[in-house]
């Protein structure tokens, strides 16, 4: 309810008690008509449910409203027949005690399908066995054959039920749903063929129920006729043949009892004919006792086959479905029991009403204010009181001897029960009731209003006798149904059989014993219009019905107290947000928080009361205004519940997008590192082989050492690429490993020997013939003499003796004793005196002629023993003649500027060494009987002088290595 009461002003309060004018009629069919108008055909009572027939499917019924409403608090949800049905099982299952829902409403008001939808329910929501499913599916395939045979098109109603149902749906004590009796559908040929093979029918129980059935079929086309005596005929004895048949009787027994009576009188037993009105009489009666009791052997049957054979504690829901209350223009002996019935049963409403009101207010230490309500025991005690009541005094009737009529009981009535105020007939009415009355009617003031009922066939009906005569053709009867219908037994019975109207009234007093030892939940329904059209809300047609189904005395009964009361939980929790103290979450016990909620918002005393564990609100305007500001207050809430939703989406999609990166991350890190792992295991093995492999570096090639070579290998050789000379004069070498030593060499040898010949190559003839010169100075002086080495780049020049040719010119030269060569001489005479001054003519740069021809002429003959030089820097050469020539005059001591070139050249000349390096000094023939001394020396300056010895000292330079 607290789930719709904002939309109240669209579709109408869905709790009747909520009604400001809960005593006016006019508001309640306001409420009913606009709710309709919008397919919502339940509404609230309080517990009682008030449905109105939509003649159409609205698609209430689903899975998915059975599962909405399972286990949901019964005011949470709008008003549903699921939500009495659950109420009813959660109650059961929380207080272990049995229940009962009654449906009423008038004929093609919905019970039926109510119950269905009930069933249903129970059946789907339920948990249930193998066993128990077994006994659901024949409950369920049963309701077509109780339809069969117990529903009839009415005007009212097209599959009209023609019986009262009760069943029980027990279940144990875990609420396991186990048995029901009956549930009527369609009148399908098929369904009900199956469901007999279901239900433990055998072929013969068909073959005998089919022809009980087309015997009272048969027993309709009866004609009688009336003879010269007025007693009764069969002129056509055809279809006597074939009910005889069907019935396995004789025809001419059957025959005799339906045109006769027999009369028992102490021991003797007369045969009288009948007249044609009784003997029509005796064959209604008779279709009616065979199909009657054809009908109740097929009940019992369908429920012997249904009873549960576990006998452990169960508890019960109980379904009653039955017939409302009945006004129609003319009633009669069926409209009386039916009213006397619901009289009863509002009875037990009223009372189990006020008794649940005041047990509440008890258990909830809230004081009972006393509410006023028609009583209608005085009705039911009109009706079934003991020898005074209707029942006993039309039971009376039909035994008394003599002529009984329904005038006569009508008059009885006036004498025994006339002064009653709740009775009246025509001739007991005043002046102006008297005019709409009848002489046969009497009425009744219910507690749904008043009824005139007219007694004509009240006797014959309460009677329902069927003659002993036509009783005895049943009980000999061959077909099996009906021997058990009829016993031979009820034939020795001498005693009268109850009437119609105390069975109905006993039957009536074991139900109420059965309702009244459990907690009720009561269902009334709604016809809208007569004409079975959806959408079509009679307005006239639903006051009649919503007076007869005592809608408006049970709501003032349900409104006299408090209009509404919740568990404080449950009032809490929904205005929790009214005020600051109480939202969002209230600490503290919740009547506490109630107090202080109710306090907030400026309730007044006599608004509301607080009870134990509910808070009663006494008028529907507090709780409207309580409920308008909690809709007001819902759009600050909904602002905040959305971002406190959203942040929570937010961080829950953050969460789950950090989970998912840590274990990316962990993924990720773990492939990485089993990753680098093998790359480091692969790199420890390398290595170890490469250490190995350098420890066997020198072995032979073995698998040891293989690779670790061939890798050394590779690497000189790309090494050596960037570090090979890259001149003649470049001495660098890349130092290879051991095992590649020869190789190497080879290699260095190859690379200087391309180097060499591409350098000579690339050289001019001259260069050449220069380098070959320095070759031969090479041989001479290299490492002998100072200077040797700052000569090596000063090129030889051909210019000194000719441009053009120096070999061809120096011989030549030689050859011609006058060509003046470049060089300084210091000639000795015979006495050797000159030296000294020779020297200053020295330092004067003087140029005096050697005679070279004659030195090579003398070489050549051998008068030239060698040439000497000293191993300083000084530039003097001395050329040795042979002492034995006699014609020489001593060595020659020759200075000159380019020594090494001019000792290469004299060399190359006489192409063979002559020259001698020495060291210190050296002797020299100064006349071929004279010799000399040379003393080599070093000082700060060049010298060359005589020393007192007669020695010639030369002293150079000391030339810094
Ligand atoms: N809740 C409902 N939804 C749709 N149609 C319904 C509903 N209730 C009843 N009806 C329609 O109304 C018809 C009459 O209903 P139902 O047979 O249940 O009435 P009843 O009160 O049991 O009548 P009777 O007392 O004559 O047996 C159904 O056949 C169905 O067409």
């Amino acid at each position: 309810m607290e789930g719709a009461l904002t939309a109240r002003d669209k579709v109408g309060v869905q709790d009747f008690v909520l009604l400001d004018a809960y005593t006016s009629e006019s508001a309640f069919v306001d409420n009913l008509h606009k709710r309709f108008s919008e397919n919502l055909i339940y509404t609230y009572i309080g517990t009682l449910l008030v449905s109105v027939n939509p003649y159409q499917e609205l698609g209430i019924y689903t899975m998915k409203q059975m599962e909405l409403y399972q286990g949901v608090n019964f005011f949470e949800l709008p008003p549903h027949i699921y939500a009495i049905a659950d109420n009813a099982y959660r109650m059961m299952c929380s207080e272990l005690n049995n229940h009962f829902i009654l449906i009423s409403g008038e004929s093609g008001a919905g019970k039926t399908e109510a119950s269905k939808k009930i069933l249903q329910y129970f059946a789907v929501t339920c948990p249930m066995t193998e066993s128990l499913q077994i006994a659901r599916d024949r409950l369920l395939l049963s309701n077509p054959v109780l339809e069969a045979f117990g529903n009839a098109k009415t005007l009212r109603n097209d599959n009209s039920s023609r019986f009262g149902k009760y069943m029980d749906i027990q279940f144990d004590f875990k609420g396991q749903c186990a048995k029901e009796l009956s549930i009527n559908d369609k009148n399908d040929w098929k369904t009900v063929s199956n469901a007999f093979a279901v239900i433990d029918f055998t072929d013969e129980d068909l073959e005998n129920l089919f022809g009980i059935i087309a015997s009272v079929l048969h027993l309709g086309n009866i004609h009688f006729k009336e003879d010269n005596q007025g007693c009764a005929t069969i002129p056509d004895t055809h279809e006597i043949k074939w009910i005889a048949k069907l019935l396995g009787v004789l025809p001419s027994v059957l025959l005799d009892a339906l045109t006769h009576r027999k009369i028992e009188a102490k021991t003797e037993e007369m045969i009288c004919p009948l007249t044609l009105d009784l003997s029509i009489y005796a064959r209604d009666a008779m279709a009616k006792a065979v199909y009657g009791r054809t009908f109740t052997w097929l009940v019992n049957k369908i429920n012997s086959s249904l009873v549960n054979k576990d006998f452990t504690k169960k508890t019960v829901i109980g379904l009653l479905d039955i017939y409302g209350f009945e006004v129609f223009d003319k009633n009669g002996f069926e409209q009386f029991c039916i009213n006397y019935c619901n009289e009863k049963l509002q009875q037990l409403l009223i009372e189990r009403t006020l008794k649940a009101e005041q047990a509440e207010y008890e258990m909830e230490g809230i004081e009972w204010e006393p509410i006023q309500y028609f009583n209608n025991k005085i009705i039911c005690d009109l009706v079934e009181e003991r020898h005074r009541g209707i029942i006993s005094i039309l039971d009376e009737e039909c035994i008394r001897p003599g002529p009984a009529t329904d005038l006569s009981f009508l008059e009885k009535l006036e004498e025994k029960v006339g002064k009653h105020a709740h009775f009246q007939t025509r001739k007991l009415a005043g002046a102006k009731g008297r005019k709409r009355m009848g002489w046969m009617e009497f009425r009744l003031f219910h507690y749904a209003g008043e009824v005139t009922y007219c007694t004509k066939g009240f006797l014959e009906k309460n009677n329902d006798l069927l003659y002993r005569h036509l009783k005895e053709v049943l009980c000999w009867s061959k077909n099996s149904i009906l021997r058990e219908c009829f016993h031979v037994a009820e034939l020795k019975n001498r005693r009268r059989p109850p009437t119609v109207g105390t069975q109905f009234k006993n039957s009536l007093s074991s139900l109420l014993e059965i309702l009244i030892s459990k907690e009720p939940s009561y269902i009334r329904c709604i016809k809208p219009n007569d004409g079975k059209e959806p959408r079509k809300f009679d307005e006239l047609l639903i006051r009649h019905q919503i007076k007869y189904l005592g809608l408006m005395e049970h709501l003032r009964v349900r409104r006299a107290g408090f209009a509404y009361r919740r568990k404080y939980e449950h009032f809490l929790q929904r205005y929790k947000s009214l005020c600051p103290d109480t939202w969002p979450h209230w600490h503290g016990r919740p009547a506490e928080g109630v107090q202080r909620l109710i306090k907030y918002i400026g309730y007044k005393p006599e608004e509301y009361k607080l009870g134990k564990t509910k808070i009663f609100i006494r008028f529907p305007r507090t709780l409207f205004a309580t409920e308008d500001a909690f809709e007001f207050s819902k759009h600050q809430l909904v602002g905040r519940i959305q971002a406190t939703y959203k942040s929570c989406l937010e961080r829950r999609t953050f969460l789950t997008k950090r989970r998912a990166a840590i274990k990316l991350e962990a993924h990720w890190r773990g492939a990485l590192a089993r990753k680098e792992a093998q790359r480091r295991k692969w790199a420890a093995q390398i290595i170890r082989k490469f250490i190995k492999g350098f420890i066997n570096r020198n072995m032979p090639l073995s698998p040891d050492n293989e690779e670790f070579v061939v890798f050394v290998r590779k690497n000189y050789i790309l090494n050596l690429r960037y570090h090979v000379p890259k001149n003649v004069l470049d001495k660098s070498w890349l130092r290879p490993p051991a095992i590649l030593e020869n190789a190497s060499n080879l290699l260095k040898r190859m690379c200087i020997r391309n180097l060499v010949r591409n350098y000579c190559c690339g050289l001019p003839a001259e260069r050449i013939a220069q380098m070959q010169q320095k070759v031969v100075t090479s041989d001479i002086f290299r490492g002998k003499k100072d200077g040797y080495t700052e000569s090596l780049n000063q090129p030889f020049a051909n210019s000194r003796l000719d441009k053009d040719d120096i070999n061809a010119k120096v011989l030549q030269q030689l050859s011609n004793e006058k060509i003046q060569y470049g060089i300084p001489v210091i000639k000795y005479d015979r006495k050797g005196f000159k030296a000294r001054q020779r020297q200053l003519i020295l330092t004067q740069k003087a140029v005096y002629v050697v005679e070279l021809a004659k030195i090579k002429q003398k070489i050549e003959y051998s008068s030239v023993k060698g040439v000497s030089t000293s191993n300083l820097s000084d530039r003097i050469f001395v050329i040795h003649i042979s002492p034995e020539d006699y014609r020489q005059k001593g060595d020659v001591i020759l200075q000159c500027e380019h020594i090494f070139e001019a000792v290469t050249k004299l060399t190359m000349l006489v192409k063979k060494n002559i020259v001698k390096v020495v060291q210190g000094s050296l002797q020299f023939y100064i006349s071929p009987a004279k010799e000399g001394t040379i003393v080599f020396n070093t000082g700060p300056e060049e010298q060359i002088y005589k020393d007192k010895n007669g020695q010639l000292i030369v002293v150079s330079v000391r030339m810094k290595s």
